[in-house]
């Protein structure tokens, strides 16, 4: 059944990822993966959040294509943007664990802080770092001006929708 789950969660992901808008100046383009990444974390849980994100990059790895732009392969693992994909396991992971441990964390606020800070921490922190040992850049400031500062203002309208979402779907569960 977990299997079941992570394997629906990582599809949903994977359609998520055809939201593909390229940016001209970063080979990092605006995706919509990081609001079903967020959300697997609330709504599957820590572990569950962790399993999906697992499952989506082992499989798009043998080659289902379903990174961003239909990609997939173990090659792919060797691009600018192999970062992101890794931080998405941490990030649905304590996304879900501080969900299901604390009450400030259920509430919206809370919610979108938690989405917040994984997002920026894990999913945009190995993503930069991945992005300069690819492109050679390590001035900070470049690295922010080509994968971070592009995106926040989408990641936050992503956040602020994802929390919505999952808090709604949460409460019907938990009626
Ligand atoms: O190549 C992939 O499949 C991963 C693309 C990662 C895109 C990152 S995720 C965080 C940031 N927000 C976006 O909309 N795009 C980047």
């Amino acid at each position: 059944m977990k299997l079941v789950m992570a394997l629906v969660g990582a599809a949903f992901i994977g359609l998520a990822a055809q939201i593909k808008i390229p940016l001209p100046w970063t080979p990092v383009p605006i995706t919509g993966q990081t609001f079903a990444v967020l959300l697997a974390g609330v709504l599957w849980g820590a572990q569950g959040g962790a399993l999906t994100t697992t499952v989506y990059l082992l499989l798009g790895g043998i080659g289902i294509p379903w990174f961003a732009g239909a990609a997939g392969g173990a090659a792919y693992f060797a691009g600018p943007t192999a970062g992101y994909l890794i931080g998405f396991i941490p990030a649905a992971y304590c996304t879900g664990l501080l969900y299901n441990r604390f009450a400030w964390a259920r509430q919206l606020p809370g919610l979108v802080l938690v989405m917040t800070c994984a997002n920026f921490i894990f999913i945009h922190g190995t993503g930069m770092i991945w992005l300069g040992c690819i492109t050679g850049i390590h001035d900070i400031a470049k690295l922010l001006a080509l994968g971070t500062l592009p995106f926040i203002s989408g990641d936050l309208v992503k956040i602020a929708v994802a929390a919505a979402v999952a808090r709604s779907f949460r409460s019907r569960i938990n009626q």
